[in-house]
């Protein structure tokens, strides 16, 4: 028998500022090496939910929130060692450079003297910005400053990540290196909670997600019994070089695609993510000898989820 506690354990969780219900008796677990998507429009409760499980909110009332079985009320300090949290805003560190900046982070973690070097240079080389060990973090790009963000948190080893819309505001070469980035820390084994208000954004990478509204989980489970649930399909566009003669057919005919439509200059086609990825459409396409000039998935984001739901599909 498995007597491992789960890494993350919150059993009716509510959070009130003043009057105001923030987050209205939620409850979830998380085991160990998972990577758990908290989703939901601005003003939900995640990051309420997330500075729980921080430390940083002392105002809440529970059943219980334990992270790898500790709870967060009665031993703070042993919670701190194990998590690396990083906030939805980077913070203004005029004049630091990135050495300095994670040297002052080692140093508040107490992190020994001796081994800050070694340490510091193991995540920035993770994190790919060992190239700007000495620029001034103020000079770094958005995605850059996200990554440097990570390597902070990174750096007291920390077995759970709290990662508030880490993805926030940068451009997608930049959500794509933040996301391959989290791949590698999952491959790791580290357990990860990262929230977001784009459903796609976590769709690659999440073992299981939660999505939240005004205070309380809408659904939570695994990102298929999500898709199932919801019914949930997407547009994607695919431009094909030439003919189109017999293409429609084969991609119509693909497992998982529910509909082509020709439009313009492009094909739409709706995809049933839960029975054929969008990189494996792109393959079976290829496969069929077709030329695919440009092909682009819509964003799936919280506006059609919440679409899908009042539709009544979920009720
Ligand atoms: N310190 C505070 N005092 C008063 N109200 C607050 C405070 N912090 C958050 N709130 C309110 O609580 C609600 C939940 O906020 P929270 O930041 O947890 O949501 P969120 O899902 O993280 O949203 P966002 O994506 O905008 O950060 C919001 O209505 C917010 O205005």
């Amino acid at each position: 028998m498995n007597t491992q506690p789960p890494m993350v354990e919150v059993k009716n969780l509510w959070v009130r500022y003043g009057k105001y219900e923030a987050v209205k008796g939620i409850s979830f677990s998380i085991p160990k090496g998972e990577v758990f998507g908290f989703i939901g429009p601005n003003g939900a409760g995640k990051s309420s939910t997330i500075k729980v499980l921080a430390t940083l909110q002392r105002d809440f009332e529970c059943d219980s929130v334990k992270i790898n079985g500790i709870s967060v009320n009665k031993a703070p300090h042993l919670i701190r060692e194990m998590i690396g949290y990083m906030p939805d805003f980077f913070g203004v560190y005029e004049d630091l450079t990135a050495r300095e900046y994670l040297h002052f982070f080692a140093a508040a973690y107490r992190i020994n003297k001796s081994r800050r070097k070694v340490i510091v240079d193991d995540v920035l080389q993770l994190t790919d910005l060992t190239e700007k060990i000495d620029a001034p973090v103020d000079s770094l790009s958005r995605g850059m400053k996200q990554r440097l963000a990570l390597a902070r948190v990174l750096l007291h080893d920390p077995d759970l990540l709290l990662l508030d819309e880490p993805a926030s505001g940068l451009d997608p070469r930049a959500r794509i290196e933040v996301r391959e980035l989290l791949v590698a820390l999952k491959e790791m084994g580290k357990t990860i909670i990262i929230s977001s208000h784009i459903l796609h954004e976590l769709s690659q990478l999440c073992t299981s997600i939660g999505i939240i509204e005004a205070g309380q989980f809408v659904t939570q489970g695994s990102l298929d019994h999500i898709y199932k649930r919801l019914e949930l399909s997407r547009i994607i566009h695919v431009q094909i070089v030439g003919e189109l003669n017999g293409v429609c057919q084969k991609i119509e005919s693909m497992n998982g695609v529910k509909s082509v439509n020709v439009q313009a200059d492009r094909l739409a086609i709706q995809l049933l993510e839960d029975q054929l990825a969008v990189e494996d459409l792109h393959t079976q396409i290829a496969a069929t000898g077709a030329k695919i000039r440009m092909f682009q998935a819509e964003a799936m984001d919280m506006e059609t989820v919440f679409m899908k739901l009042t539709e009544g599909k979920t009720a």
